[in-house]
């Protein structure tokens, strides 16, 4: 009898756990390494409240990687808020906040409702609101109330609705390219970064000398990823291209004309504009004549060459006190590396065909946009049925504009306007502040090199074959000595 019940041996048993103790171990390996095995994500909202128009962007990251390197993108097609940016509310508050209903429910569907409560959202307003707080402080608070007092009505985790510095708009765009070109993990070269808006510009790039001694007001410093970043930022306010418009008007309206033969506008192409209105902006108000008519008719006369002429006019090269300046006195250390240039510089370069600046030279841009400014209106009209009026109009000054900007402002050469490139997205999401703004206030980059994962993965791998192996024998050996047994027994019962 005794013989007849499989009695295991020592080495069997011994066998048997190191089998398990590997099982367990191969699991537990492949659980740590690969949790969780459905992709599950958390999201944050940003709306860009600018001059022209309010965008609403949503964000998304896998949901256990809230603190880690370069994973989030854009979850979809950006949201353009129907009308005019907040910063035209002035006289209707509540309309501001109301107008943004539309893009907030079209948020509301996109992210799970289980999401929502959790989900971040920010408001921030660049130059138009800037440009409305100098002329009528209260109105521009009240603007903030009325829509602070609408996005707090939504499910998400309202964060507040504020006035961005030139110095963080410029800063947020120039971390944002950089994040989503995977340049601040491994503290490779960045990329400096150019964002051209209606109301104001900005440039920010690291240039090796610069500190901030020279200039404090154009430092930004930040320390991502364990490297230590001095960041030169500048923004131009009253140089995105509808307020630099409006001053090379000013400057051809200052005897106060009622016409106006304007280069940088078609031939054949006219417009009324009021005096009024032009000068309804604290970038020119300023220098309104005094005994105007109320309107003046602008007639195009498209001269690419006299149109440069009167947009450097807008711009001062005479004082400056520091060491190098761009233009108006602001002090620019020597531009360094590559650029990205996006917004409204993407929108025009685009629109011409002169965005491939490895294909089309400066040269070749200039003489491009010698012949566009040439065309009459009524052919381009012909050729462009489908585009914007007002676009359409505005893209042979706007143009322009970018060309003498980057080079008589920036002091970008031939050679290095090679350098920039133009960005509308980049790995999905849209190039400018937003993105960079939402990392930094939600903690996503952290200032110090994240932590490896818990296993490199040449160990992982080694330690999965090993495993797997060890297996396997105890496998075979398991297999062999029991039907051994079987054997044995069945040979003694015979
Ligand atoms: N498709 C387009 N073609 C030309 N210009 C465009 C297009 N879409 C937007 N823009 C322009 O881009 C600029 C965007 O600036 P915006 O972000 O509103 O202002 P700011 O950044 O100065 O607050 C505006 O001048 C707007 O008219
Ligand atoms: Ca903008």
């Amino acid at each position: 009898m005794k013989e007849a019940s499989p009695g295991y041996r020592p080495v069997t048993i011994f066998v048997v756990v190191i089998g398990v103790i590997a099982l367990v171990a191969l699991v537990t390996v492949a659980v740590v390494q690969n949790k969780p095995l459905t992709q599950k994500y958390k999201y944050g909202i940003v709306l860009d409240a600018g001059s022209s128009h309010t965008a609403l962007y949503i964000y998304k990251w896998p949901a256990e990687k809230d603190n880690n390197t370069g994973r989030v993108t854009q979850a979809n097609e950006t949201c353009k808020v129907k009308g005019p940016g907040i910063s035209s509310y002035a006289s209707n508050p509540q309309g501001a906040g109301e107008s943004l209903r539309a893009c907030m429910l079209e948020a509301k569907k996109f992210i799970p409702a289980s999401r929502q409560e959790e989900t971040p959202l920010y408001l921030g307003a660049t130059a138009g609101m800037r440009l409305l707080n100098m002329e009528n402080a209260s109105a521009s608070d009240s603007v903030f109330k009325a829509v602070e007092e609408a996005l707090d009505s939504y499910t998400f985790s309202y964060r507040g609705a504020r006035l961005l510095t030139g110095l963080e708009e410029g800063a947020f765009g120039w971390v944002t390219v950089n994040y989503l070109d995977g340049r601040l993990t491994q503290g490779q070269k960045t990329i400096g970064a150019l964002d051209l808006g209606g109301a104001s510009t900005q440039i920010s790039f690291v240039s090796p000398n610069f500190d901030g001694s020279e200039s404090p007001n154009n430092l930004m410093m930040f320390r991502l990823y364990g490297n230590d970043y001095n960041l030169y930022s500048h923004s131009f306010l009253c140089y995105g291209k509808d307020q630099a418009l409006r001053q090379t008007l000013a400057h051809q309206t200052q005897s106060g004309q009622s016409i106006v033969n304007d280069p940088c506008f078609h031939s054949k192409y006219s417009k009324v504009w009021e005096y009024s209105n032009l000068y309804d902006t604290p970038c020119v108000a300023d220098r309104k004549p005094d005994n105007s008519p109320t309107n003046f008719t602008l007639n195009g006369s498209g001269n690419f060459q006299q149109c440069q002429q009167l947009i450097k006019s807008i711009f001062n090269f005479t004082q400056c006190k520091y060491s190098r300046c761009s233009f108006n006195g602001v002090f620019q250390p020597e531009l360094q590396g590559s650029f990205g240039a996006f917004s409204a510089y993407y929108y025009v370069l685009d629109f011409l065909n002169l965005a491939d600046t490895s294909r089309v030279s400066l040269e070749k841009a200039k003489d491009k946009l010698k012949e566009y400014c040439a065309t009459p209106w009524p052919e381009l009209q012909k050729q462009h049925p489908k585009t914007k009026e007002k676009y359409l109009s505005e893209y042979c000054f706007s143009g322009t504009y970018i060309l003498t900007l980057l080079t008589e402002g920036y002091n970008f050469t031939a050679d290095t306007y090679k350098e920039i490139t133009v960005i509308g997205k980049m790995q999905g999401s849209d190039a400018g502040w937003t993105l960079g703004y939402m990392l930094n206030l939600t903690n996503m980059i952290p200032a110090e090199a994240p932590d490896r994962p818990p296993i490199a993965y040449p160990s992982y791998v080694s330690i999965m074959v090993i495993t797997g192996i060890v297996l396997g024998i105890v496998l075979l050996f398991i297999v062999y000595t029991h039907s051994r047994t079987q054997c044995s027994n069945t040979q003694k019962i015979v």
